[in-house]
């Protein structure tokens, strides 16, 4: 069991007038890595930032903070250089946006970054072919934007994707929080995306301390299991 519990605020909940401060503050709140959507307004109907966003924000911050890039993109191709060049450290497409996931694969970690694969919730079986060349699996709890309700229905995804690849990184977004984050750890996720939950509380330290709690007590328990 190579994975640990890691909590990524996902910073388009938070005043995107500040975002440079945002994302320190949830650095020193204590998440673990940042995780920054990327919407195009086609892939999904939302638009939010682009590489030029991304360059700047590393500079703000630093080189220390994972940014963890959720490319909510149609042709999720043509950003890899762009976002590796602006400080990018991990690039997670969804399978649905593109036809070949391998040549996409391959790019991204010639570009030097790490691999994220995302599928919606309608997506479900197709990504386990993937699931040994990459770093991550991204299994989205909720459909395109964030604040919404969580669906619970996506955990036998990650219960049957944990089963089948016990060591891979596992990532749920979308509706995770104080209340879902125990579904979410049980059925095998590591990594929480917390958006709404984490920078509207008046506390986030104390939520990520909890969300981190939940996933590292299950992650404990399954080895206790085996
Ligand atoms: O990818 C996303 C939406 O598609 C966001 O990361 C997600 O919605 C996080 O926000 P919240 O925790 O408030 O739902
Ligand atoms: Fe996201």
């Amino acid at each position: 069991m190579a994975y640990n519990a890691k909590i990524g605020p996902s910073i388009l909940s938070s005043d995107l007038s500040c975002l440079g401060s945002e994302c320190v503050r949830m650095m020193e709140c204590g998440a673990d890595y940042l995780h920054l959507d990327v919407m195009d307004g086609h892939f999904v109907p939302n638009i939010t930032f682009g590489h030029p966003m991304v360059e700047c924000l590393r500079k703000s911050v630093g080189q220390d903070p994972f940014f963890d890039m959720h490319m909510m993109v149609s042709r999720p191709e043509q950003w890899v250089k762009p976002m590796a060049a602006a400080g990018a450290n991990q690039y997670t497409f969804h399978l649905e946006a593109t036809t070949n996931p391998g040549n996409l694969i391959k790019d991204i970690k010639e570009s030097g970054m790490k691999v994220g694969l995302a599928i919606k919730p309608g997506t479900t079986e197709e990504l386990a072919p993937w699931a040994n060349h990459i770093d991550m699996a991204l299994v989205m709890t909720v459909e395109g934007f964030g604040g919404q309700k969580f669906m619970e229905d996506m955990m036998p995804k990650v219960s049957w994707l944990r089963s089948q690849f016990p060591s891979l990184d596992i990532e749920v977004d979308g509706g995770v929080g104080p209340d879902t984050v125990h579904k979410c750890a049980e059925a095998g996720a590591n990594m929480i995306v917390s958006g709404s939950a984490v920078i509207g509380s008046d506390d986030p330290r104390s939520v990520i301390a909890l969300l981190r709690t939940a996933v590292a007590e299950a992650i404990q328990k399954r080895s206790l299991d085996r």
